[in-house]
């Protein structure tokens, strides 16, 4: 059996054991390629590793949306699809952002911000602008972990502010690369498998940020105010364009339901999916092209004011074709999801009854008795879909045989 040390230049074909301590999985040779020294000293060494044997080439998923918009709570949901818990990297950085499970990695991309708290403040800069973030080594990294190869990630630590020692992160089945800049250099965009962008109004971000940040952070109505205000022409310029290159977009909206809400507390939904990707179709209401309103409450589904309302139908988005699903409103009895589960066709579940189950496991998680929960947990399907349908083509066999 070949053996892999840390220096070794070959690139072998043949099973390699794992390098002791080192973290590395069985079936990898791992090429050194030490680039800190172009990095400044304040990334700690941030490498790309080359790895050959017969190691996955992991499929890549880009999650775009502001800060405070639900991302960590869509990649819970997308986890629990797939059937694990994700964690931090073990034994590493505390304050690490990146979340591990079984098929699943999902990082943050404010690791690639260039310039820490401090250095955004001189030089008069917000998270948002691109100058504040590498997008060479976000490209270089996305790419290596798409060609199997491991990397030594940056970490921006929230706590302190800083840029952390870098870790270590391996090629997994799915890379899921969530925050501000995902789609925002077109290196990086063409390396996605697939992308999607949680688009959330003005008026719910701001009721959303003023729940978390007064509640659990103890910040004041006019600081949270003045925080939206300051992002604000850096968001409309950096992060908001980005939708247009999305396969599927989340958006958030006051509800029509009730005039004049803002409140923010009921909510009008829409799940936005282009035509024409390959491994997805989407979702639809009752008859696939046609356009359905639809008001399902009634004997089989139980609506406290101002009640639920569907719309389905096709339309187009920058341009695009893409057909929309839209829910306003909210479930009173979650487990009386199954019978608009029912009525709803391309779904990728594997069983009948898959979304509601999916959903009442995590009745606790933000937006589960509305939209919000559903269509992330609709896409978290699609997602699983698309990944089994690639593995099989890679593998030339039927997608049957690559279910996970
Ligand atoms: N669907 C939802 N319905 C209601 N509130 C929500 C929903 N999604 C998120 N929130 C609110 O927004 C907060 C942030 O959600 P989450 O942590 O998922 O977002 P995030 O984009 O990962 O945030 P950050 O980037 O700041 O870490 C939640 O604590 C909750 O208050
Ligand atoms: O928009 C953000 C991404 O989530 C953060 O504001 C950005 O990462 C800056 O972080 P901090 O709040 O620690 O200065």
């Amino acid at each position: 059996m070949a053996f892999c040390s840390p220096h070794s230049t070959t690139s072998l074909s043949s099973p390699c054991t794992t390098i002791p301590n080192s973290g590395f999985r069985q079936n990898q040779v791992i090429l050194f390629t030490t680039r800190s020294s172009r990095r400044s000293n304040t990334r700690h060494g941030a490498r790309t590793f080359q790895v050959s044997c017969a190691v996955e080439q992991p499929i890549v998923i880009g999650l775009a949306a502001d800060s405070g918009c639900g991302k960590s709570t869509f990649m819970r949901r997308l986890t629990s699809v797939f059937g694990g818990a994700a964690e931090p990297p073990k034994g590493g950085n505390p304050d690490s952002n990146t979340l591990i499970s079984d098929t699943t990695t999902v990082i943050c991309l404010d690791d690639y911000h260039s310039l820490d708290r401090t250095g955004r403040k001189e030089k008069g800069v917000t998270a948002l602008d691109p100058k504040a973030n590498d997008f060479d080594l976000m490209y270089e990294q996305v790419k290596a972990i798409k060609e199997g190869k491991a990397i030594e990630k940056p970490i921006y630590n929230h706590v302190t502010g800083l840029l952390d020692p870098a870790e270590l992160i391996q090629p997994p089945k799915i890379f899921v690369i969530e925050g501000l800049h995902p789609m925002y250099d077109e290196r990086v965009r063409e390396l996605l498998d697939f992308s999607i962008y949680l688009d959330i109004s003005n008026e719910v971000k701001f009721a959303w940020k003023i729940q978390r940040d007064m509640a659990e952070r103890g910040h004041s109505l006019e600081s949270i105010k003045a925080s939206i205000e300051a992002r604000k022409p850096d968001f409309d310029a950096f992060i908001d364009p980005q939708k247009q290159y999305a396969d599927a977009v989340i958006e958030v909206l006051p509800t029509q339901l009730i005039p004049d809400d803002n409140e923010g507390k009921v909510l009008r939904v829409k799940l936005i999916m282009k035509e024409g990707i390959k491994f997805f179709n989407p979702v639809y209401l009752f008859d696939e092209g046609s356009t359905i309103n639809w008001i399902p409450c009634g004997r089989k589904l139980t609506c406290s004011y101002p009640g639920i309302k569907f719309s389905y139908g096709p339309d187009t988005y920058f341009g695009q074709e893409v057909s929309v699903l839209e829910m306003d409103g909210q479930f009173d009895r979650l487990d009386e999801l199954i019978y608009v589960e029912s009525h709803l066709s391309n779904l990728s579940t594997k069983f009948y009854g898959e979304v509601t189950q999916q959903m009442l496991k995590h009745a606790d998680f933000p937006g589960s008795n509305n939209g919000t929960g559903l269509f992330q947990t609709i896409v978290g399907l699609k997602i699983r879909d698309l990944y089994e349908q690639i593995i099989a083509e890679r593998a030339g066999v039927p997608a049957e045989a690559a279910k996970v």
